[in-house]
Order: C-alpha cells, then sequence, then structure tokens
C-alpha cells in the first residue's frame, strides 16, 4: 500500500512538471528540494508552526523586521509556513525509514510534516501570495504554449503579459495597441480563451491532486493505526521481556544452585570413587598377594613333583635302557647264533633240495607206475563195497528174527487180555455205582421232602434271647422250658400278677409248644443245624421262606444277620453242599439280593443309600413258571461265600444312613434276602430252581394309632397291616382249600412272598421272645401269633400243635 501510494505520486509528479513546465532554474530547485530537501529540513527548517499562530501577510512581513531564519523559496516563493499535513505521505523516505519514523516521538514527526508543507506551500494557492498566484498561471500559460502547435501567439501573449519589470514585453505592446485595437482586441479574446482553457486545464488538474490528497490522508490514517498497534505489541513485548528477565534471573539461580549440587555431587562422588579405588586396589593388592603365594606354593608343589617324576623316570629309563641293552645283546648273539644255524640249515636244505629233486624224478617215475596200479584197486574197492552192504542187511535181518524169536511173546499176550478184563469190568463197576449214587440221590431228596413235609410245611420255632448286660437283673420275666432235656418243644412264660375279687394275688402261666424252643443258652450254631434242612430243600428246587417275628430287641437281626447269623451260614451250606453235588453230575450258580419293604415301598438295600425310599420298585410274578422278579434291583453273583458279607455290610450301612432321617429304620421295616439257587445235572439232564427267603420283620410291637402321628404314624400303619396281612395269608393257607383265595396282594411283603409261602414252598417262623418283664405283654401277643401259625397245616404233612393253659 505504502509502496503504491509512492508510486503513484512518482507518476502523477512528472506529469505535473511537464505540464507546468518550470524555467529550468525553478525546475531545477524543484528536483533538488524533492530529493534534498528531505534530508535538509531537519537541520534547515525552522519548528513548526502552532495550529492556532495566524500568518501574517506579505505587507505586514514586509514591514516587519524579520526575526526567524527565512525559509527556503522557489522562484521568490515562501515554501514554508503554510504545510498541508497531508503533504507529508510523498516525501517519506523507503517504508524502512517511514517504519522507525513512525515509531519516533511526536517532535520528530512534527518536523516532518514541516518539512512536507515545505513543499506543499508552493503547490497552494490558498497559502500562495497574491503575487506568485497572479504570476504563476502567466508561466503556466507560457508553459503550456511551448507544448501546443500554436506556440508563437503564447509566446507573444506571454510576453504581453509579462510582469512591468520586463521592458522589453511593455514596449511591443505599446506599439501594437497604438494601431490595431481590433487586432488586439482579438487576440485579447483568443488569449482569454486560452487562458480559460488553462484554468480548465488547472481545475482538472487540481482535481487530481485533491483525490492525491485523499488517497495520502487515507494512507496516513493507516500508518496511524499501524503505529499504535505498533506501540502495543512495543509493549506486549516490553512486558514479556520484563517477565523473561525476571524468568532468567531465576533460571539463572536454579542453574547456580544446580552446579552447586553438581558441584557437590561431583565432589561427593569423587570421593566415594577415590575410596573404592582404594578399596579394589587393596583388594587387588592381597588377591594378587594371595594368588602369588598360590602361585608361588604351586609352583614349589610342581617343581617338587617334577623332580620326582623325574627322577622316577630317569631310574625307569635308565632301567628299561640296561634292560633294552641286555635284550639287545642276547638278540645280537642270539641272532648271530641262528644266522649260523641258518646258514647251516641253508647249505643243509640246499643238499636235500638237491637230493629232493633227484627223489621228485624218481618219484614221478613211481608215480606213473602207482597210478596204473591205483586204478586196478578201485575197481576191485567198489565191487567189494557193493557186496559189503548186500551182507549187512541180511545180518540185520537175521539178528531181529533171532531177537523175537527170544522174547516170551504168549504170557504178555495173556497179561495184556487179563488187564483189559479187568478195565471193562471196573468201568461196568463204576457205572452201576453212578447210577446207583444217582439213583440214591433222587430218592434222598425225595426222602427229604418227605421229612420236611412230615414235619409240616410250615413250622415255627421259637427263640429266647439272652437277658443282656444292659438288661436290668430285677426285670426279668419268668420263663420256663419244661422239656429243654429231651424235645425242646414248649415253653412257659409266666403272666403278670393279677389279683382276684377276693384279693388273692396269682400269676398264670402260659404254656406254648411250638417245632422247637431255642433256650437263651442256645446259640446261632444250633438253630442253623435244625433249619439247615430247609436250606437243602431250596438246593433241590423248593421255594423256602424263613422269617424271624418278634418285638423290637427281641434278637431278631442278630439270628438273622449277625456273622454266624442264619444267611451267613445258609449261603456257606449252599456253597459247601454245590461243591458236592458237582461229584453228581451238578452244577450251581447262585445270585443274592437284599431288599427292604418300608412303608408299603420296596427299596434295594444293595442299591445306591441316595436311592432309599425314592426309586420305584415293582413286583412281577410269572405265574405259569412260578417266578418273582422285582424290577431296578441289583443282584449279586454269589460265587464265592465271602461275597455274603459285603452284601450284609452294604445292606447294613444303607440301613444305617436311612435310619438317620427315620428313627430304628431296621424296627421299622421289613428286609428280606432273597438267594436264587439254579442248578443242572449234565449226567442226567436234570434241572432245579429253588429260593431261599431269609425275612427279618419289623417289629411286631403293638403301636398304638393314637400316640403316633406323621411319618411315624405311616410307618405304625403299614407295620401292623403287612404284620396282619403275614397272619391273614397263613390263616388262608391253612385252611388248605384248593383254589381258594389266599390275599396276597393285600401287603406288599406277602405279593412279594407269594411263591415262597405254601402251595410247594416250605416255610419256618422264628418267633422270638425278649426275656424282659416289661416286655412280657407283647412276648405273650407274639407268642399267641406263632402258635395260629404252628396250627396252620399247610401241605400234606399234618402236625398237631398243642397250647396248654395251666
Ligand atoms: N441269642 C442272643 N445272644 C446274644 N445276644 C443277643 C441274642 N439275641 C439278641 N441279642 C442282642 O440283643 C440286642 C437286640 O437284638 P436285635 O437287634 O437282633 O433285635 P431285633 O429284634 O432285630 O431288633 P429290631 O427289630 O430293632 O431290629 C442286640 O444287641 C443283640 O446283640
Amino acid at each position: 500500500m505504502e509502496h503504491d501510494s509512492e508510486n503513484a505520486y512518482a507518476s502523477r509528479l512528472p506529469q505535473l512538471q511537464s505540464k507546468i513546465r518550470m524555467p529550468s532554474p525553478v525546475k531545477g530547485t524543484f528536483g533538488e528540494l524533492s530529493a534534498s530537501s528531505m534530508n535538509a529540513r531537519n537541520a534547515a527548517m525552522p519548528p513548526p508552526a502552532k495550529t492556532g499562530t495566524k500568518r501574517k501577510t506579505l505587507a505586514e512581513q514586509g514591514g516587519e523586521p524579520r526575526r526567524a531564519p527565512q525559509p527556503p523559496s522557489i522562484n521568490g516563493t515562501t515554501i514554508a509556513g503554510t504545510k498541508p499535513s497531508s503533504w507529508n505521505g510523498p516525501y517519506r523516505q523507503p517504508s524502512t525509514s517511514s517504519s522507525v519514523a513512525s515509531s519516533r516521538p511526536s517532535s520528530v514527526a512534527s518536523s516532518r510534516n514541516i518539512s512536507s508543507g515545505s513543499f506543499a506551500g508552493p503547490m497552494s494557492t490558498a497559502s500562495r501570495p497574491p503575487s506568485a498566484q497572479s504570476q504563476r498561471p502567466q508561466s503556466a500559460m507560457a508553459a503550456s504554449k511551448i507544448q501546443r502547435p500554436h506556440s508563437t501567439h503564447s509566446r507573444s501573449v506571454s510576453s504581453l503579459n509579462t510582469h512591468p519589470s520586463q521592458p522589453g514585453a511593455g514596449g511591443i505592446h505599446g506599439q501594437r495597441s497604438e494601431f490595431d485595437v481590433g487586432d488586439r482586441l482579438e487576440r485579447m479574446e483568443s488569449v482569454v480563451s486560452d487562458f480559460k482553457s488553462q484554468l480548465t486545464g488547472v481545475t482538472t488538474e487540481s482535481d487530481g491532486l485533491r483525490e492525491t490528497i485523499g488517497i495520502y490522508k487515507a494512507r496516513v490514517m493507516e500508518l496511524e493505526t499501524t503505529k499504535t498497534q505498533l506501540e502495543a505489541k512495543y509493549d506486549t513485548l516490553n512486558a514479556d521481556l520484563c517477565t523473561s528477565k525476571a524468568e532468567l534471573t531465576s533460571c539463572r539461580s536454579e542453574l547456580t544452585a544446580a552446579s552447586h549440587a553438581l558441584e557437590d555431587l561431583k565432589r561427593s562422588h569423587k570421593f566415594q570413587g577415590d575410596d573404592l579405588q582404594r578399596q579394589h586396589q587393596r583388594e587387588l593388592e592381597e588377591s594378587r598377594r594371595q594368588a602369588q603365594e598360590q602361585i608361588y606354593q604351586s609352583e614349589r608343589k610342581h617343581t617338587t613333583e617334577r623332580e620326582d617324576l623325574k627322577r622316577q623316570l630317569e631310574r625307569a629309563l635308565e632301567e628299561e635302557r640296561t634292560h633294552h641293552r641286555q635284550e639287545l645283546q642276547t638278540v645280537t648273539s642270539v641272532k648271530a647264533k641262528s644266522q649260523e644255524q641258518l646258514e647251516a640249515e641253508l647249505e643243509r636244505q640246499r643238499k636235500q633240495q638237491e637230493s629232493l629233486e633227484e627223489e621228485v624224478r624218481k618219484s614221478r617215475t613211481d608215480l606213473a607206475c602207482e597210478r596204473d596200479l591205483n586204478s586196478d584197486l578201485r575197481t576191485k574197492v567198489s565191487q567189494s563195497a557193493s557186496s559189503a552192504i548186500s551182507l549187512e542187511s541180511s545180518i540185520r535181518s537175521l539178528r531181529a528174527h533171532v531177537e523175537f524169536l527170544e522174547s516170551d511173546n504168549k504170557s504178555q499176550s495173556n497179561a495184556f487180555s487179563d488187564l483189559d478184563n479187568r478195565l471193562q469190568n471196573a468201568i461196568k463197576a463204576a457205572e452201576e455205582a453212578k447210577e446207583k449214587l444217582r439213583t440214591e440221590e433222587t430218592l434222598r431228596r425225595k426222602l427229604h421232602n418227605q421229612v420236611q413235609e412230615l414235619k409240616g410245611n410250615i413250622r415255627v420255632f421259637c427263640r429266647v434271647r439272652p437277658s443282656l448286660k444292659s438288661d436290668p437283673n430285677d426285670a426279668i420275666a419268668r420263663i420256663n422250658y419244661p422239656d429243654s432235656a429231651s424235645d425242646s418243644k414248649e415253653v412257659e412264660v409266666c403272666g403278670p400278677e393279677e389279683k382276684n375279687s377276693l384279693g388273692k394275688t396269682s400269676t398264670k402261666t402260659n404254656a406254648f409248644s411250638f417245632d422247637r424252643v431255642f433256650a437263651p443258652g442256645s446259640v446261632n450254631a444250633e438253630v442253623f443245624g435244625e433249619i439247615s434242612q430247609l436250606v437243602q430243600s431250596a438246593l433241590d428246587g423248593y421255594n423256602v421262606c424263613i422269617f424271624c417275628y418278634g418285638q423290637t430287641g427281641s434278637g431278631k437281626t442278630f439270628t438273622m444277620s449277625a456273622q454266624d447269623g442264619m444267611i451267613p451260614r445258609a449261603v456257606n451250606q449252599i456253597y459247601d453242599t454245590a461243591k458236592s453235588l458237582e461229584e453228581k453230575g451238578w452244577k450251581y450258580t447262585m445270585e443274592g439280593s437284599f431288599i427292604e419293604v418300608y412303608n408299603e415301598n420296596i427299596n434295594d438295600l444293595l442299591g445306591k443309600p441316595d436311592e432309599l425310599d425314592k426309586k420305584k420298585h415293582e413286583i412281577r410274578h410269572d405265574m405259569q413258571k412260578c417266578k418273582t422278579t422285582i424290577t431296578g434291583i441289583n443282584t449279586v453273583d454269589l460265587d464265592s461265600p465271602n461275597k455274603v458279607e459285603s452284601i450284609l455290610q452294604s445292606a447294613a450301612s444303607n440301613r444305617s444312613v436311612a435310619a438317620t432321617k427315620a428313627n430304628e429304620r431296621s424296627s421299622r421295616s421289613h428286609s428280606v434276602f432273597i438267594l436264587k439257587l439254579t442248578g443242572e445235572n449234565s449226567t442226567t439232564g436234570e434241572k432245579s430252581e429253588g429260593t431261599l427267603n431269609l425275612v427279618d420283620l419289623a417289629g411286631s410291637e403293638r403301636l398304638s394309632h393314637s400316640q403316633a402321628a406323621g411319618e411315624r404314624l405311616k410307618e405304625t400303619q403299614s407295620i401292623n397291616k403287612s404284620l396282619s396281612c403275614l397272619g391273614d395269608v397263613i390263616g388262608a393257607l391253612g385252611q388248605g382249600k384248593d383254589g381258594g383265595h389266599v390275599p396276597y396282594r393285600n401287603s406288599k411283603l406277602t405279593y412279594l412272598l407269594q411263591f415262597s409261602l405254601g402251595g410247594n414252598s416250605k416255610t419256618l417262623m422264628f418267633v422270638m421272645i425278649s426275656p424282659l418283664q416289661a416286655h412280657l405283654n407283647e412276648t405273650l401277643t407274639s407268642l399267641k401269633f406263632a402258635t395260629k401259625v404252628h396250627n396252620t397245616h399247610i401241605g400234606t404233612a399234618k402236625r398237631q400243635a398243642k397250647v396248654r393253659d395251666s
């Protein structure tokens, strides 16, 4: 922008100069001014006139003495004093100096304005003195006339208008006016018109100049604004500079502190380093000393060893040398001897060779003769060999014949036939014996069954458990065994004391008779001896059911499942018998399962404990084969007698787990050990399938419904129901009506034992008795129930049981 303004000014100024065409001295002055006034103005120009100062007229100036130095003038026109400040722009120095000038103090700027004003002076018509004004247009006109084609007129007019001080011009004018006024008038008019046209041109120029002034004014305003901004920037930079200086100062102080600290650190590190170096030096010296010591010692040691070794080696070497020397001497002497011998031998060999060669010559001649002889002999030898072979074979046949003739062939043949006869007889006898054995076995089974039937297909044994240490001594009931020395079939129980109407106290003795009564002193082995016949029946293919009936704590489990109880004993007997029957052609397989009937549900005592009371099992009967199966229960192959123990343990642990949930589980449920026995006789082709059921019934004590509730009530109802159903089934079987209804289905227990109660089956009931006085009523109830069962007739054998009251 600044540049443009200057250019604009530079472009217009020559135009003005060309149009005004000032005289050369003026032109030269103007040109000098434009360049040099800027340099000289500060020094030569007076201080700027104050705005309020009123300028004096020329007349006034003329009358007054000069007080201040005169401003420079062009053609006698003052160029200082009147100033439009707007002219300062075009006379500024190049942009760098102008920017400096703008930041200068105002006094400098005002001096510049003055210099500008000094140039503006001659241009401004308003500030021009009247004399100057009257002269300038004429000069301008003269200048314009020079440029135009009709320059001659201009020049003449100019000459007419010349100042009166110019004598030449005034003379011409005076002469013309004297004789040609019209022509003069014409010329005047033309001069006037020229003047007018010049005036128009000047006006136009003046407008251009005004425009330029406006541009420069705008430029001045811009520069003022720039100046203000620069000043603000200057202030900001100043403030920043102050801040930076403060920061620099603090940084310097920090740097000084840091350098001090660094110095300290360096010093301490240097000390440490020195210490370490000294220590290291010491250690190094020590190590070096030790190493030298070690080296010295090892050198000494090695030297000693080396010397020892050297001595040894030298000794050995010397010995070796001596030895080698001796050997060498020996070898040399031997060599000399052998050489002599060799030479002698060589001589001898040579002689021998000569003699041999002579012999070879002779032998070759002999060999030819021998070859002829040899071929003759070979022919003879082959003839002899063939005759020898034929002779050997004839000798062998003759020898065999001689041996055969020598042996006692006849007696041997007799012995063989005798032995054969005896063997045949033995085989026959064995066959007969086997047949007899089979017949006897069949007969034994038949007789055994008949015996069992004669004994009754349902039998009742009574067992009284001994009093335990835990039982109170004075609370034992009076129980007698009248025929214990003979049959052991009777038992007498003294009832509770009763008072009659007269107040007399008496006790009633209740006598019972069963198939066998076991007193408290009897042991399990004795008991099993009585039932082993029934176990044998199971092996013979019968269904056998042995169950224990009695109140809680009367010894049912002890009798059935104790280590020497009926179940282990039965299994052991079956094993033994099955093994002995193998000789008779029988082979048995045994499968055992153990179940529980609790609350009319069947549980598998060989199953998982957590499935107890949850898993459902069903009883299925095959009515044609009279076989019973229970769904989903575990069956164990009893291929060794030891397995029964694990079965009993597993069942006991399952029941004990259940007992934590429902108290006294074994008293509250019936357990049934089922042993299935399948036998096959490979000789006779006979087959047998029997089942042995060993049942431990729930406690038979009478339970009052009124005292039980909830789960206990349900248990009580189930037990009472199943026990009474068992009585009903036995009662129905006892009536002996063929095809009569037997209520097996009324309880799970009787339904399960359907094929083991009645019919072809054999049943044994143990009635277990507690010896305690406190259990007397229950004891009597149990004995009465057992008597009813005992009086029941099932099967062909008839028995009469008697109940004696005294
Ligand atoms: N003949 C016996 N000899 C020695 N001890 C016996 C005899 N009979 C039973 N006992 C003992 O008497 C106690 C009760 O016996 P057991 O548990 O067999 O009775 P339970 O009728 O099976 O009872 P529950 O119905 O509660 O199962 C046991 O400690 C048992 O060892």
